[in-house]
């Protein structure tokens, strides 16, 4: 481990040992040995906090436990609603300033939406040489926006700082590095909570079903517009390894070399269960309200809770073992259903930094286009049908559709009998094998790509038998430049977000791969 963890209270900043504060909307006192304490909550508010529900205890055989997590979150809820009109109660989703370019020519999604314009927010670090052959295109993971560094304009640490620069991993006296916000965000590009220019509203849930390809597909459109006609490299981690392998097998002629990590080349269905249920946990927030939140309370509660499901992804069991162990916050109080663990307190605080950071309804659709991302030549074909069905949408004759029959189309039903296993005709070894056949298909385009596959062992996540996956799926499609590496658990307890952290062995990899 290249890490030093404290199994002990004294590793949670002071400021956070409430589990259940949001820096933006509270103030909250502790000392590391008392209990964790909440702002009070107005007159106004506590006629409906559980604390206020209390029964007497007259005729109880015990005292009715408070609930000091929940009152937290539903006096947030009070604040926000109360908050000033001038900006509306929504948070503003921004990182600061970046560049924007705007494509005015309409861009066709691959499962048939359409988007008349569409904005890419980017930031660039490092110099463009005179032939534009020194690009190298960063790919987000899901959250991100493009400040991966700070800059002049935005001297705010980004999320790679310590992995751009001068000699560092992507090395800024060699490189110019472009990061972009992906199509869907909201953190400048155009996604669910922009202004869907057909009637001057936003689009919520009108917003179409989006791929990573589609992603992929802006971005290049943003490098067209910059005169880049090949990237030097194409690299990415998590959500941003499966959109860099997207970029090979979409535009091969136009990357001169890849880098996954910790990326897949098709979801499987353990993380689109883990997706799924963090989707589901917030849209059952009340306040999502089917995606037309936007002027009212956000569904802090359901993100709050979907972050915290995300975070037991993108960490791991044995980093918490050695980092948090058994402890609990304040083992002199009797237990509690609050926050109560240190990894819970943990848990809840991810849950609280994040739930106004990021706009519910871009990681809906983000999320989704993670789960149905799959470059085998199956689903490339269905997709390539598909678009050209769609092409006609494209026509400036073409009437823009009023809704309802699109709408139509996505109305999914449930069953209505209940599943049954099907039988397979398969043998369970050659499906297995016309799975890594559709795969090799699918990866062909990138036969000749140089292309580094970073895994980390301790990734529940996107696990290593995917990184290896990729790997020799590429080596079987005839590559020949294929450089695997995978971080074991001696390396990286850091779990799937390892590529956020380990700036000697993941950055390490990465310089030695791009100076090859
Ligand atoms: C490409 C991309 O996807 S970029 C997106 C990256 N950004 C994010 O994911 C945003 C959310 N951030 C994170 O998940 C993390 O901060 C990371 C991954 C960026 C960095 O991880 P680490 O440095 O290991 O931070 P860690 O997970 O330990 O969290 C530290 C925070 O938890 C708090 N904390 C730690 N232990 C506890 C605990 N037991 N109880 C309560 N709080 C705790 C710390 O005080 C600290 O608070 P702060 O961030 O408000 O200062
Ligand atoms: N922590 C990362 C992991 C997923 O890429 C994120 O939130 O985007």
């Amino acid at each position: 481990m290249n890490r030093q963890f404290v199994k002990v209270l004294s590793h949670v900043r002071p400021q956070h040992r409430s589990g259940v504060l949001c820096p933006k909307l509270f103030g909250v006192s502790r000392s590391p040995a008392s209990p964790p304490t909440y702002p009070s909550a107005p007159a106004s508010v506590r006629r409906f906090t559980t604390s206020s529900l209390l029964r007497s205890g007259s005729a109880a055989s015990n005292p009715q436990m408070a609930f000091p997590c929940l009152d937290a979150v539903e006096l947030r809820t009070k604040q926000i609603q109360s908050r000033s009109t001038l900006n509306g109660p929504e948070p503003s989703y921004t990182t600061g300033a970046h560049k924007s370019f705007t494509s005015k020519s309409p861009i066709l999604l691959d499962y048939g939406g359409i988007l008349q314009g569409f904005t890419i927010a980017y930031e660039t670090w490092g110099e463009l040489n005179a032939d534009k052959s020194n690009v190298i295109l960063l790919h987000t993971g899901l959250s991100a926006s493009s400040h991966a560094k700070s800059n002049p304009d935005n001297p705010r640490p980004g999320w790679w700082e310590k992995f751009i620069g001068p000699g560092l991993a992507l090395d800024t006296d060699r490189f110019f590095v472009i990061c972009t916000n992906v199509l869907g965000g909201c953190y400048g590009s155009t996604g669910p909570s922009s202004i869907d220019p057909a009637d001057g509203e936003r689009y919520a849930t009108r917003f179409p079903i989006l791929t990573m390809e589609d992603m992929v597909s802006a971005q290049f459109r943003l490098l067209d517009e910059l005169g880049v006609e090949k990237l030097y490299a194409s690299v990415g981690a998590s959500m941003g390894g499966m959109q860099s392998l997207a970029a090979g097998v979409l535009f091969p002629e136009r990357v001169g070399s890849i880098v996954s990590i910790s990326g897949c080349a098709r979801s499987h269905p353990y993380s689109i269960a883990m997706r799924y249920t963090q989707r589901q946990v917030l849209m059952a927030d009340p306040n999502w309200n089917r995606g037309f939140y936007y002027g009212q309370v956000p569904p802090h509660i359901g993100m709050k809770l979907a972050r915290q499901i995300a975070t037991i992804t993108y960490r791991s069991g044995p980093e918490w073992e050695q980092r948090f162990g058994r402890q609990r916050a304040d083992p002199s109080r009797p237990p509690a259903l609050c926050p109560d663990f240190l990894i819970e307190t943990y848990l809840d605080h991810a849950g609280e930094k994040f739930c106004l950071e990021y706009d519910a309804n871009s990681l809906l659709y983000i999320s989704k286009a993670m789960d149905l991302f799959d470059l085998g030549a199956v689903n490339r074909e269905e997709l390539r049908k598909l678009r050209q069905r769609n092409r006609y949408k494209l026509e400036p004759t073409h009437v823009q559709s009023t809704g309802v029959e699109e709408a139509n189309q996505c109305s999914l039903s449930l069953p209505s009998q209940p599943y049954t296993e099907q039988p397979r005709e398969d043998t369970p070894a050659s499906k297995l094998s016309a799975n890594q056949t559709d795969l090799v298909a699918g990866l062909a385009p990138m036969g000749d790509i140089p292309t580094l596959v970073l895994g980390v062992t301790s990734d529940i996540l996107f696990p290593s038998w995917q990184q290896r996956e990729v790997a020799e799926t590429l080596k079987k499609t005839g590559n020949k430049k294929v450089t695997y590496v995978e971080l074991g658990e001696d390396v990286s307890l850091f779990g799937h977000d390892s590529f956020l952290l380990d700036v000697q062995n993941i950055g390490g990899s990465v310089k030695r791969f791009l100076y090859g």
